[in-house]
């Protein structure tokens, strides 16, 4: 006899734009995400039994999105994804939990003659600040309990390069080696970190922390490039371990920090062949970035053991 193993739904990629007029000064500001919200809870009979009246259908989920974007601010991403989630279980009994993922993506203001301008930006890069939170109910049974906020942040979609000061020897050489060791190689990969907060046990919780999801947005992304910049890194294994411990000092309310990270390889390419021309080794300038195949490194690291599960 099958059965119902899980089920959520929504509606995913809803794009919003919302801007601020500051209307003593007339200066505007903008923010544009990309949202997925996804339902879970007794709706199982909508799937087993045809049975729509458990359905609030992903138009209205839509529909929320938007109204809840005018209704409350949109920044940060952290408090707009909590009100949203929240609505969810506080308008239907039966919805346990809401999953909320919102993309923001880049508008940055534009410098016209040395003076920011008031209503005018321009994307700088295709990197994100990304929410994912789950709400739920603290005892999923009890249709009344109070809700849980569980939030993880993201810096995404940035893309960096350092032209030296990375290395990679010293690992397993057998049969199955053709890699040198290499003491100066191109480092490149994009970003892709994220950090978990530690739950909040209420709205009014994350409402008090709105200050710190920007702290921390802003350390992550300031310990990342510093350290990505300054390490004379051994492996993109180790640079990432270094940078996820920074992250967890600069922001104590963080239980794990999280990184996935391409290796995005750049061939040296010989050249001899033509009329001698040196460019490997010491005296390589013209490289073949590679499309793929890539590396791909990940790592979490929790602030103490009892976090750990493997
Ligand atoms: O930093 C690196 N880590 C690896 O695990 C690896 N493997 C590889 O081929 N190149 C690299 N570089």
């Amino acid at each position: 006899m099958p059965i119902l193993a899980s089920a959520c739904y929504g509606k995913d990629n809803v794009r919003v734009y919302k801007v601020h007029r500051d209307e003593k000064t007339g200066v505007q500001s903008v923010t544009e995400m990309t949202v997925c919200c996804l339902l879970e809870g007794e709706i199982d009979a909508s799937y087993t039994q045809a049975d729509n009246s458990v359905v609030v259908a992903t138009d209205s989920i839509k529909n929320t999105i938007y109204i809840k974007a005018k209704e409350h601010p949109v920044n940060p991403p952290e408090l707009y994804a909590s009100h949203l989630g929240n609505h969810f279980l506080s308008r239907y009994p039966h919805i346990s939990a809401a999953h909320i993922k919102v993309v923001v993506h880049r508008w940055t203001r534009m410098s016209i003659d040395g003076s920011p301008h008031p209503h005018s930006f321009f994307r700088d890069g295709e990197e994100t600040r990304n929410v994912e939170a789950t709400i739920s109910r603290s005892s999923p049974s009890q249709k009344g309990s109070d809700v849980q906020f569980d939030l993880k942040s993201s810096i995404a979609g940035l893309s960096v390069l350092k032209s030296t000061g990375s290395a990679f020897h010293g690992f397993v050489r057998d049969e199955f080696t053709t890699l040198p060791e290499t003491w100066d190689r191109i480092l490149s990969t994009d970003i892709d970190c994220t950090w978990t907060w530690k739950r909040f046990a209420s709205l009014a919780e994350v409402q008090d922390s709105v200050e710190k999801f920007d702290k921390a947005w802003e350390s992550a992304r300031a310990i990342i490039m510093k350290t990505f910049a300054t390490d004379d890194s051994a492996s993109v294994q180790n640079t990432m371990y270094k940078m996820c411990e920074q992250i967890l000092k600069a922001v104590p309310e963080v239980d794990k920090t999280a990184f996935s990270l391409p290796n995005k390889h750049y061939f040296e390419i010989d050249l001899s062949w033509h009329k001698g021309i040196k460019n490997t080794g010491k005296d390589a300038e013209v490289y073949a970035p590679q499309s793929g195949p890539n590396g791909l490194i990940k790592c979490e690291v929790a602030r103490d053991v009892s976090m750990v599960i493997r």
